[in-house]
């Protein structure tokens, strides 16, 4: 289901016109359908039903309360990257015991908080961090549940920033190291090591950098439990990717077929971490166009958004589809234009040469698939305030986070009274 769909030459979201959202809550805002989030669980929930399997959705993708609450009650537990993460899926009623925490480069003071919470599973990504578990754990009289994250040196075929699976990446422990480390994980007291994972990037497009990283953590399983060790739990990661602008992307039930045939009859539990794939395309920035400028070479179509609000095309030159909310008649021109937001960098450039209908200031406009790596990724730069977030559902929608209010911003400096 595509939750925005024109209606009366309109675009809506759900059952709601965008263009009352925006009227109401001001723009920039996000705005998220609760239907299309559930439905992108339900599809993992459903496909995944015949395999000893656990969903933990990856909280990094979007980590509005109102988001991780849906997908919890849906049954999901959480993956986070940081303790503040695991407060957020803690607040949003997630329990400890389904909190799953990765992270290159978790300190000690976290390693705490996460203990004393009684999480899930720590995915250790190196030796070192692995040692300073142990110490933790038994400075505090307890065992940390814990799988080693492997770098499985699998080119996952995307964008360089967001490869996580290579030797060259800071990711994971390098697989020709895996059988030792895992070792010495088995025989350190604060340790209780259950097994392994990877994440080998995220935005896949093909199926097949999962099948050779799946099938190599076959192998080490085989080679462990060769040497008398136990392996229970694999955590298969997330990375599943989602069509931007019409691309062919991995079916569910197709990596459910490539789960079954490498890892499925190794009679471990298995984990995902899917993000991108439950909430980029339940989402959408809305924005207002400002000024329309015809240049010498170009015209150039002035949003209320920024790259501050999202900032995927110019860190990965993404592509997001930009719908005008309303909907063009059938002989309406299109033009080329460059969309771009008020910040004071060439980079602040969501589309270039994009062909689009013409639009005028006033107008507005929808960044579409912007659900995942949107909203988190948001900053203050130049003093733009945070974008709100909108969520619907049916008929009805809900701010679920408030636009930052100039004194919020600026009130949390001081000037030191020795000035
Ligand atoms: C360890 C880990 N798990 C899960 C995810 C979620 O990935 P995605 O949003 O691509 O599904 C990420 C992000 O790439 C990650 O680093
Ligand atoms: N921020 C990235 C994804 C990073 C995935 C996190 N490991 C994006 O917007 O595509």
């Amino acid at each position: 289901m595509n939750p925005f769909h024109h209606k009366d030459g309109e675009l809506y979201a759900e059952d709601v016109p965008l263009r009352r959202i925006a009227e109401d809550v001001g723009t920039p805002c996000y705005v998220y359908s609760s239907a299309a989030i559930t439905e992108r669980y339900q599809r993992y929930a459903t496909s995944l039903s015949g395999l000893n399997a656990r969903i933990y959705y990856s909280v990094k993708a979007n980590s509005n309360q109102a988001v991780i609450a849906t997908l919890g009650r849906l049954g999901a537990g959480a993956d986070v990257v940081s303790v503040g993460e695991m407060y957020r899926a803690l607040k949003a009623g997630i329990a400890a015991k389904d909190i799953v925490f990765a992270g290159v480069g978790k300190t000690r003071d976290e390693m705490v908080a996460a203990l004393q919470a009684g999480i899930h599973q720590f995915n250790v990504e190196s030796r070192g961090e692995l040692l300073t578990l142990n110490e933790t754990a038994v400075s505090l009289g307890k065992r940390a549940p814990t799988v080693l994250r492997i770098n499985p040196d699998v080119d996952a075929k995307t964008h360089a920033k967001i490869s996580t699976g290579k030797a060259e990446n800071k990711f994971g422990i390098d697989i020709a190291h895996a059988a030792e480390i895992y070792a010495e994980a088995a025989s350190l007291p604060g340790i209780e090591i259950i097994g392994l994972a990877c994440h080998i990037g995220s935005q896949l497009l093909d199926i097949a950098p999962y099948r050779s990283a799946f099938a190599k953590l076959a192998d080490l399983t085989r080679q462990l439990r060769g040497s008398g060790l136990t392996v229970g739990r694999i955590d298969l990661g997330g990375g599943i990717g989602v069509s931007y602008r019409g691309e062919q992307t991995i079916s569910i039930d197709d990596y459910t077929t490539a789960v079954m045939e490498t890892v499925g009859n190794l009679g471990v539990q298995l984990e995902m971490e899917p993000g991108r794939s439950i909430v980029a395309d339940a989402g959408l920035l809305l924005a207002k166009v400002i000024n329309v400028k015809e240049g010498v070479s170009r015209k150039f179509v002035i949003v209320d958004a920024a790259m501050n609000d999202l900032i995927r095309p110019a860190l990965y030159e993404a592509y997001h589809e930009i719908l005008p909310i309303r909907a063009p008649g059938d002989d309406a021109r299109v033009e080329r234009v460059d969309v771009v937001g008020p910040i004071c960098e060439s980079g602040d450039l969501f589309a270039e040469q994009r062909p689009m209908p013409p639009v005028s200031p006033g107008d507005l406009v929808a960044f579409c698939t912007a659900g995942a790596y949107g909203a988190v990724m948001a900053s203050t730069y130049n003093t733009r305030p945070i974008a709100p977030e909108v969520m619907v559902k049916g008929g009805e929608y809900q701010v679920v986070r408030p636009r930052l209010s100039y004194d919020t911003m600026i009130g949390q400096d001081v000037v030191p009274s020795w000035l």
